[in-house]
């Protein structure tokens, strides 16, 4: 089964500084294809230096810090974030302290390998950081087309964006439904940050 994340070939005609960084939690690779396939959505929008995938492991604080929209992802350990996620959440103290990233928009994407997982809890774990940062969160409206591995939005998740994996390698799973419904959703927020962005 080929799985692979196509670029598009959209080259994006919006004049806009705006920036997004798709921040993200992954040890086994499958929230990373996630990541770059909510990159490669957003890059419709926008030019592909203004859209960065950052690994939570090593972060482009600057790049962070300027960006428009933070979209975190994460995968779910135990019902959870893992404790690396954390990691970067509490790294955020002194901006959050200082009100740093205040008015910034925010996103967010959960992978696990359950149906379920307990993905919600980690968007909601996601959403609420969000909130005490004073950011404002951009959920997921797309309907599910259907709950087969190739529809969209399949899972059904509303407050963010819902993946799933099985045991296999990440060129694999998650399903082309799950990378297209990543695509959209990278899509769709780009179209929302421009949307609303203040006039000059
Ligand atoms: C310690 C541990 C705990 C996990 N807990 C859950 C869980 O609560 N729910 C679930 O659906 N999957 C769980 N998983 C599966 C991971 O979410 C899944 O393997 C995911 O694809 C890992 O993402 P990554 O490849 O980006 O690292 C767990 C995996 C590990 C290693």
């Amino acid at each position: 089964m080929n799985t692979s994340v196509a670029p598009s070939s959209a080259s994006p005609e919006t004049n806009t500084s705006v920036s997004i960084a798709v921040i993200y939690h992954s040890n086994y690779g499958h929230t990373k294809r996630v990541a770059e396939a909510v990159v490669i959505g957003a890059q419709q929008q926008l030019p592909a230096e203004q859209v960065k995938a950052v690994d939570i492991h090593d972060v482009d604080w600057d790049f962070v810090d300027q960006a428009d929209l933070l979209i975190f992802g994460s995968a779910v350990y135990m019902g959870s974030a893992p404790a690396a996620f954390k990691t970067f959440m509490d790294e955020t103290s002194k901006r959050w302290y200082h009100r740093k990233w205040e008015g910034k928009w925010a996103a967010g994407f959960a992978n696990s390998g359950g149906l379920s997982g307990d993905k919600l809890a980690v968007l909601q774990q996601i959403c609420l950081f969000a909130m005490q940062h004073g950011m404002n969160w951009i959920g997921m409206p797309l309907m599910p087309t259907g709950h087969s591995e190739n529809d969209l939005n399949r899972l059904s998740s509303f407050l963010g964006l819902m993946t799933q994996s099985m045991n296999a390698p990440p060129e694999e799973t998650p399903g082309q439904g799950d990378i297209d419904t990543a695509i959209w959703f990278g899509d769709h927020l780009a179209k929302t940050i421009i949307k609303h962005q203040p006039a000059p």
